[in-house]
């Protein structure tokens, strides 16, 4: 797997590492990309990831499948709404969810879901650490390949592919922290139940464009971190540099964008960048996405990380659990 440190290395299409130097026997290679890897999460909190291992085909019918749930008519739709199912498993129309306060709805539809089986159980078992988002997930009875095309790509009992690519990125995390490689293995989605995918759906925005409403406002995500899959060839998410200027984070064909999110700088005392984003679709087509959002076991305590704490740099955040998080910032964006 390889790395292009961050979207301005994309952008002047600087050469990615290998990360495969992080096991390497060469110490000047394995603290040159340690040092990448300490730049992107600590400077920018974005990065691309290539040669992730997830098949082209699951990638390709998961969009697909992405497609045609969304081409359902809203009546359809509704019947999942997200308002209608504990745990926020569902449904969420155009303008019902709002990621920037200052905002007045975002301007996608998306659907989301929690971990599940690779063969669906009956129904899915609630798991003792779910909090806030428990419950079962749920799904179009005339679309029965949507679960399972979406599923595959991120959720699988079997190949776990984006679960999986997300616990390879921890022992990176930890020798930027210069932490042992081991260290986030027993606190980090142990369980996999903290894992939430979404995929969405940005209606074409034409014409002068009222700031706001746009495709998703500026926010940052809520967990650990983001694996993102883009549509290739439209340009829509931008992220917000040091010099508050929005900076475009182009789809790459090939690569997944990571993007460090809240639970992880709260961790690390925002030693680690939870960059703020959003997406305008102006490309006069629609656009699809779908994000992973690798989150935290809901009982680990964001507990700043020793190596992120000294006098100089004192604590910054009350100690809470992940899932007393997740909640706030559910309330913020849906309002209950
Ligand atoms: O669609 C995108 O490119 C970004 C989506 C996003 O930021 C989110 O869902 O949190
Ligand atoms: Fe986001």
């Amino acid at each position: 797997m390889q790395i292009s440190y961050c979207v301005y290395s994309v952008l002047n299409k600087m050469p990615y590492r290998d990360l495969a130097d992080i096991n390497s026997d060469d110490t000047a290679a394995r603290t040159s990309l340690a040092q990448v890897i300490r730049d992107a999460c600590m400077n920018v909190g974005f990065f691309y990831i290539k040669n992730h291992g997830i098949p082209e085909y699951v990638i390709y019918n998961a969009h697909q499948a992405t497609k045609e749930f969304f081409a359902q008519p809203d009546e359809k739709k509704a019947e999942l709404d997200i308002t209608k199912n504990p745990g926020f498993k569902g449904y969420n129309a155009v303008l019902s969810s709002n990621n920037n306060p200052a905002n007045m709805g975002d301007m996608h539809e998306g659907f989301e879901f929690g971990w599940e089986e690779m063969v669906p159980k009956e129904r899915d078992e609630k798991r003792a650490n779910d909090g806030v988002m428990a419950g079962a997930n749920v799904w179009p009875e005339d679309l029965p390949s949507f679960r399972t095309d979406v599923t595959r790509l991120m959720l699988t009992k079997c190949s776990h592919h984006a679960v999986k690519l997300g616990k390879k990125l921890f022992p990176l995390f930890a020798l930027a922290l210069d932490l042992p490689p081991d260290f986030f293995d027993d606190k980090a989605c142990t369980r996999n139940s903290a894992a939430i995918m979404r995929v969405l759906h940005y209606p074409p925005q034409t014409g002068p464009i009222d700031q706001r409403v746009i495709g998703i406002g500026a926010h940052t995500d809520w967990e650990c971190f983001t694996i993102l899959w883009q549509e290739p060839d439209i340009q829509a998410l931008q992220v917000l540099n040091s010099k508050v200027q929005w900076v475009d984070a182009p789809p790459v064909p090939g690569t997944f964008v990571v993007n460090i999110a809240d639970q992880l700088a709260r961790w690390t005392n925002d030693v680690f960048k939870s960059t703020v984003h959003r997406a305008i679709n102006r490309s006069g087509v629609e656009r699809y996405s779908i994000p992973l959002f690798f989150g935290m076991d809901y009982d680990v305590k964001l507990e700043s990380i020793p190596t992120c704490v000294s006098p100089e740099r004192p604590s910054m955040y009350e100690v809470i659990t992940a899932g007393e998080y997740v909640k706030e910032r559910l309330k913020a964006t849906y309002g209950y």
